[in-house]
Formats: structure tokens, sequence, C-alpha cells
């Protein structure tokens, strides 16, 4: 067994099996204690919740609590794998709520047999939290789930892997091609995966400037273009007219690689056949679309990102999801709009190009870090993220009418 493997495993089973457990918030030592807590002392909140349903906020921890929910159709790279062997998975993202959000969270894996049956589950039991976090559910039905959960729910809905991921690629992508003197909206990019993360990066980079018709997407068929006849709606929107094929066809010249599919997709020679300074995001976890080392063999004016902890640019959705859930509940949004998330954009792309503090550089082992080829985004570990890109969103929502809250005075000040 590999070092790493090993520790991984000790690092779940250890000392007790799983990442996460629950913890009290109140005495609960005394009878006193207990009749106030259970009863009759529980009684009195019950009452007021019945009469006013917004004081669920106020005596419960509804407002503070995510759920994050998935059938296990996309666990990370690795495919569906079913709901169980995703809830280390799960409850890894309820270690980073907390970690750096303080936002506590429920794992809940669900067996379903359709997409109906999904959905009405979860928004069945969706009142229950502050908002909900779809993960690793697979494309196209994680659309359609999405779509009817958002309609069905009055708390925000929203999937990690497409959006969260979104968020992230467009900062790091705005960053790092500005830092090879290069724009979107002339870059030509290769998006290697048409799922869930791939449909929704692309989107956002299109609102962000990128021209669609100069992104070319691939699936495990090859090139999606105007002539195929097995696309599903999501495929269709980013459809070429063209004749061009194969990665190798469309990789020839191109600015930008973002892949979101498996694992050594992408080969050295085709990394060769992109245009000088290219952008390589390899997001694919746990193993991305080409290693960094290899790429950085290849050639050395690319700069590369990896959706992994143990190589420079960490591209990964851990830098939005704990903090627009963060923003999101501070005001209580109802939604999680496009507002927000641009807003999100812009937070994490700027802290990137701001000194970054001792502790940080302690936490992520690094000598010194310095907005460039090298470090395009913030790391995980920068205490600073929560109150920028929270404050962003947060204020997002309020100004554009999603926000039952106003803005906390000083809020994260
Ligand atoms: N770094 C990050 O923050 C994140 C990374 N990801 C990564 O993105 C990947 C996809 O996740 P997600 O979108 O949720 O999953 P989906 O199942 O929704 O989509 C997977 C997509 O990848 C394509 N694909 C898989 N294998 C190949 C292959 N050999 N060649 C070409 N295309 C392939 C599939 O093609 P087809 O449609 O033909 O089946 C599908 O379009 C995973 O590796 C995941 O770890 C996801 C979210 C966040
Ligand atoms: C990071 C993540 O959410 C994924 O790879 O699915
Ligand atoms: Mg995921």
């Amino acid at each position: 067994m590999t070092d790493l493997k090993q520790q991984a495993l000790d690092y779940h089973a250890l000392p007790t099996p799983g990442k996460i457990s629950i913890e009290l918030t109140t005495p609960a030592e005394t009878s006193k204690d207990l009749a106030l807590a259970y009863s009759p002392g529980v009684a009195e909140p019950v009452r007021e919740i019945a009469e006013n349903p917004d004081d669920v906020y106020k005596y419960t921890a509804k407002g503070n609590t995510v759920a994050v929910i998935t059938n296990g159709t996309a666990i990370l790279g690795l495919g569906n794998l079913g709901p169980m062997a995703s809830k280390p998975v799960m409850e890894g993202k309820a270690l980073l709520f907390k970690r750096f959000a303080g936002i506590d969270s429920f794992d809940i894996e669900v067996k379903h047999k359709t997409v109906e049956d999904f959905v009405s589950t979860v928004a069945n039991i969706a009142d229950s939290f502050g908002g909900i976090n779809l993960e690793d559910i697979k494309a196209p039905e994680c659309f359609e789930i999405e779509r009817a959960l958002i309609e069905r729910c009055k708390v925000p809905v929203f999937h990690d892997d497409q959006h969260g991921t979104a968020i992230v690629t467009a900062a790091g992508m705005l960053n790092a091609l500005d830092i090879q003197g290069k724009q979107l909206k002339h870059a030509n990019i290769v998006c290697m995966g048409a799922g869930a993360a791939a449909i929704a990066c692309m989107e956002l980079l299109i609102k962000c400037g990128a021209q669609r018709e100069k992104i070319y997407m691939l699936d495990r068929k090859g090139v999606i273009h105007t002539r195929r006849d097995d696309l599903n709606e999501y495929k269709k929107l980013f459809a070429n007219n063209t004749d061009k094929r194969t990665l190798d066809d469309v990789i020839d010249g191109a600015d930008v690689f973002v892949g979101v599919s498996g694992p050594d997709l992408l080969s050295a020679e085709q990394l060769a056949m992109m245009a000088p300074n290219p952008v390589v995001f390899a997001c694919s976890n746990p193993d991305p679309e080409i290693k960094p080392e290899l790429a950085l063999a290849t050639r050395d004016d690319v700069i590369m990102a990896t959706g992994r902890s143990d190589y420079p640019n960490q591209v990964n959705n851990v830098l939005c999801f704990p903090f627009i859930f963060r923003g999101a509940l501070d005001v209580r949004s109802r939604a999680i709009n496009d507002e927000m998330k641009v807003a999100a954009v812009h937070a994490i792309r700027e802290l990137a190009k701001e000194p970054v503090p001792a502790e940080v550089l302690k936490a992520s082992g690094d000598e010194s870090l310095e907005f460039g080829r090298d470090y395009i985004i913030p790391k995980p570990m920068d205490t600073r993220l929560c109150g920028r890109v929270a404050k962003a969103v947060a204020q997002a929502a309020v100004d554009s009418g999603v926000a039952a809250l106003e803005l906390p005075e000083n809020y994260m000040n």
C-alpha cells in the first residue's frame, strides 16, 4: 500500500470512524438544564414557532445548518459508485463547511429510483436546513434536479459541482489569462468533459466574456458538434458547427484547456500543440487530466492548475462553497443567484493579488506566495476568504432583492 493511501485510510478510521461529530452549544448537566432543553421547556419555542414560523431561525440551529445531499452518481472523478461510497466525500464537505465558514452540516446520501423520487425526498426535508448543497450528482440529471428543487424549496439550493466549480474556475482563469497577457474574449478554449462541472464552468466563462463559438467541448465520444444526434439539451448548447472531431483536432493552437472529466486525458504531445503561454486547468479529482510534473516538463510557458491540495494553484470549489453559503445564510437569502455568483468570482480573484499573510504561508507550507503563475488564486486556508467572499455575496443578495435581512452592521469587518 502506498504511504498516502494508508495515511488517508488511517485519517478516516482514527481516532473514531469518520471526520465529524455533533457538539452541544448549551449546558445539559443538571435537571434544570434538561427541563429547559427538553421537557417541559422545549414546548415554549415549539409554541412560538407554530405561531410565527420565522422564529425557527431564532430558536433552532436551522439558520447555520446546510444539508450536503448526494446520490453518489458522480463521486469526484471516480464515477457512479453509489450513495454509501460517497459518504467520505460528503463528510469531507461538512468538515470544510465547519472549518472554513463555521457552518454546521449534515451529509445525506439518498438512494432513489427516479429523479422525481430524489427531488421529493429532498424537497420534503429542505425546510429543516438553512440551505441545500447538492454534491456529486451526475449530469444531465443534476440540472433537472437543481431546477426542480430551486422551484420547490424556500431555502437556497446550490449544486456545488456546477456553480462552486464554475466560480473558482472563472476567478482563476481571469487571473491566469491576465498573467499570460491574454483576454477571455479572444481565448480559444477546450473543455474536456460535458457534465455538471463542464457545462456550468463554460456558461460562467461566457458570462465573464468568453465567446461560445470559441469553446470546443468534448465528452467520451469526442468533440460536441452540430451533426451529432446523441446530445442532451445541455450539451447541444455547446455544439459547434465544425469538422473537428478529436482532442488532437481542437487542442492545436488552443489558449486554454479546462479538464473536468477524468485522469490522464491530455498527453504531453497534445499540451505541446497548444498556443504559446497556455493555461491548463486539469481539475479532475483525485487524478488530473495531466500531471503537473509532466505538464511543466513539457513546456515552461504553461500556467498549470489542478483540483488538488498538494500542488500550487488549487482550482477547487472549496474556495467557494463555504463562503457563498456563509454570505447567503447571514442575510437569509432565499436563493443563490447570478449576481451572488459573480460577486464571489471577483472577491476570490482580487484576493489573490494582495500580499499573503505569514499565517497563510505557514498553513500552506510555502516560503512565499506572490500573484503570478504559481499563485493565481488564494489558498483555501486563507482566513481572509470567508470575510471577503461572504461579504460580497451577502451584499449582492441584498442588492438583488433575494435577502430577507439587511447586511448586518460591520458585517465581516
Ligand atoms: N476541482 C474541482 O473543484 C472540481 C472538479 N470536478 C471534477 O470534474 C469531473 C467531472 O465531474 P462532474 O461534472 O460532477 O461529473 P459528470 O458525471 O456530470 O460529468 C463527467 C463528464 O466527463 C466526461 N468524461 C468522463 N470520462 C471521460 C473521458 N475518458 N473522455 C472524455 N470525457 C470524459 C463525461 O462524458 P460523457 O458525457 O460522454 O459521459 C461527462 O461529460 C470529476 O473528475 C470531478 O472530480 C468536479 C467538480 C469540482
Ligand atoms: C471537488 C469536487 O467537488 C469534485 O471533484 O467533485
Ligand atoms: Mg463534487
